[in-house]
């Protein structure tokens, strides 16, 4: 069959969107439970006046009044446009799947290993120290520099004021993290989506989200849409003349502890024009890591003796005897406590390096008699951190060390899933793992629409913090991580963020390839898990996001023959 394209025919310079074909090839086909409405709601996306920057807690938004001329952005956009008008070989001069160039012209995600496909042709570039970069950029189109470098110099100014007044906003002073952006690396992202014959099954840009503190959007069309997490619905952000978007990203959902959420979005298609984005992603240096403002930081009001007790408690329990631990084993998630070693017994495909116990936990006195008797101090070491219904998330994992996770997860009245109250204590025991073994992408969704005080949903026992030496990334391994795995923040169509939120370091960067079977990568502590499927996590197959996928394409495929 003429149609039988795979990702592999598609390598940049002989694209589909490249080439304009008219017809959206096999491999760049979505899954269809995850294809684009063509005719989404308008999201509701807050504007922020420039003129009058208040302290809104906002995910998104866009700027008004930001004083950047529209001449200027018409300028960016106008030379992005003509840069991708240019021959192939003038383009094809930059391209390179090694992002550590300071200038990268390519099309798909992870050239030439994708599974699936997206409809964007992408030029992106270091913008930051301008004069130390611009030098590289492209000098066809003539006026690409001055134009782009007049944006990027004005856009950055804008992004610093905003991160200035975020930060005032969170009372942690305008200073707090701009004097570390102001040497900060920034890339820019230029983004083309050419035409595309069938929008309804291909996308131009996957869900994810943005690995910066602040992504700001410069669009020239329609065609960007947000999560709403409200309704798990894909939302379109409108185009407002002259105005620019605002994407919070992990690193000030990090550094915010949670305050701010970063925003999960991707770029759908359209049949009849080009669409052009500029986004600029700010962030730390290379070298820096981003943590939690400790000012932000509540104090979960449990004695550092008390959760000392909970994790010895369970460290004693995976120091037993293999019977003892055994008599809890079972699949059954319905279990009241269980022990295991898989996410969903005998149906993985891939093994990870974690055995856990988990438990029923409030309200306590239902469950506590479910409990493993032994170690004897486990049921009273759990109960007064039990009655604080506090939640908290202690994750760990380094090379050649043994270490004790707790997690808290809390499913009080949940309303999206009109759950009862109900907690989940979760000792995961990850082993001394031969390589590097971090936590795979997830997301602590457990810990949203508490009717508790919000800010409890985020608290991070100090006292095991100090123990991450190893968690969390600096841009400088991300970066080589990006390398190494082919830029896992944007290089998988299931590349979900996560929420990690434990002792202040960012603890996000794992790859979450598409093809991620078939790659040889680290062992992850947890297998990736998506949030909407957060309640069916341990049931209905749902911790293998990756098997629900195949199971999609199977009944696809039965569908067409
Ligand atoms: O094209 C868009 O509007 C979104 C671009 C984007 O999300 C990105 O480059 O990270
Ligand atoms: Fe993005």
């Amino acid at each position: 069959m003429e149609k039988e394209e795979s990702s592999s025919s598609f390598s940049t310079g002989k694209s589909a969107q490249e080439g304009a074909l008219p017809y959206v090839p096999d491999c760049y086909v979505i899954p269809s439970s995850h294809r684009p409405d063509m005719a989404p709601e308008a999201a509701y996306v807050p504007i922020i006046d420039f003129g009058r920057l208040n302290e809104g807690r906002e995910q998104r938004s866009m700027i008004v009044n930001h004083g950047i001329c529209q001449s200027i952005l018409g300028g960016a956009l106008s030379t992005a446009f003509d840069f991708f008008k240019l021959p192939s070989e003038e383009k094809m001069k930059f391209m390179s799947g090694d992002v550590h160039r300071p200038v990268r012209y390519s099309t798909s995600l992870k050239d030439g290993i994708d599974e699936i496909q997206f409809w964007r042709v992408i030029l992106k570039h270091y913008a930051h120290p301008l004069d130390h970069w611009i030098d590289f950029w492209p000098k066809n189109p003539p006026n690409y520099r001055e134009n782009m470098g007049k944006y990027c110099t004005e856009e950055r100014k804008l992004a610093l004021e905003l991160m200035s007044a975020i930060t005032e906003s969170l009372g942690l002073g305008p200073k707090y993290v701009v004097n570390k952006m102001d040497e900060g690396m920034q890339v820019m992202a230029v983004n083309c989506y050419p035409p595309c014959p069938q929008p309804d099954i291909s996308l131009g840009l996957p869900p994810h989200s943005d690995y910066t503190c602040l992504t700001i959007v410069l669009q020239s069309s329609p065609g960007l849409e947000i999560l709403d997490t409200e309704d798990g619905s894909w939302k379109m952000v409108p185009k407002m003349q002259s105005a620019l978007q605002v994407h919070v990203g992990d690193h000030l959902e990090v550094l915010s502890n949670g305050r701010y959420k970063s925003i999960v979005h991707r770029a759908i298609l359209n049949r009849g024009s080009t669409r052009i984005s500029l986004a600029r992603l700010h962030s730390l240096g290379m070298d820096e890591k981003m943590e939690t403002a400790k000012e932000l930081v509540v104090n979960h009001g449990i004695w550092q003796t008390v959760m000392g007790e909970v994790l010895y408690s369970a460290m004693e329990f995976f120091n037993l005897p293999s019977e003892e631990k055994l008599k809890f084993m079972s699949s059954d998630v319905h279990k009241p406590a269980r022990y295991g070693t898989r996410l969903r017994d005998g149906a993985d495909k891939i093994e990870f390096w974690r055995v856990f116990l988990k438990h029923y936990a409030s309200p306590l006195e239902d469950w506590i008699g479910s409990w493993p008797k032994n170690p004897p101090k486990h049921r009273c070491a759990q109960v007064p951190v039990q009655r604080r219904h506090t939640i908290f998330c202690q994750i760990p994992v380094s090379e050649g060390t043994m270490t004790f996770p707790l997690t808290y997860f809390s499913f009080y009245h949940h309303k999206r899933y009109q759950t009862k109250s109900a907690y989940l204590g979760w000792f995961g025991h990850f082993l001394k793992s031969p390589k590097n073994c971090r936590l795979a992408p997830h997301s602590s969704h457990f810990c949203q629409d508490l009717e508790e005080d919000a800010s409890l949903s985020y608290q991070v026992p100090n006292e095991f913090s100090t123990q991450q030496s190893n968690v969390g990334v600096t841009s400088q391994e991300q970066s080589a991580v990006n390398t190494n795995l082919n830029q896992y923040r944007t290089s998988g169509y299931y590349n979900v963020p996560i929420y990690p939120t434990q002792g202040g370091v960012h603890n996000i960067y794992q790859p979450f390839p598409y093809n991620w079977q078939q790659q040889p990568l680290p062992p992850y502590a947890l297998q990736p898990h998506y949030p909407s499927h957060s309640m069916t996590y341990e049931g209905s197959g749902s911790g293998s996001f990756q098997h629900l996928l195949h199971q999609q394409r199977n009944e696809d495929n039965n569908g067409c023959d």
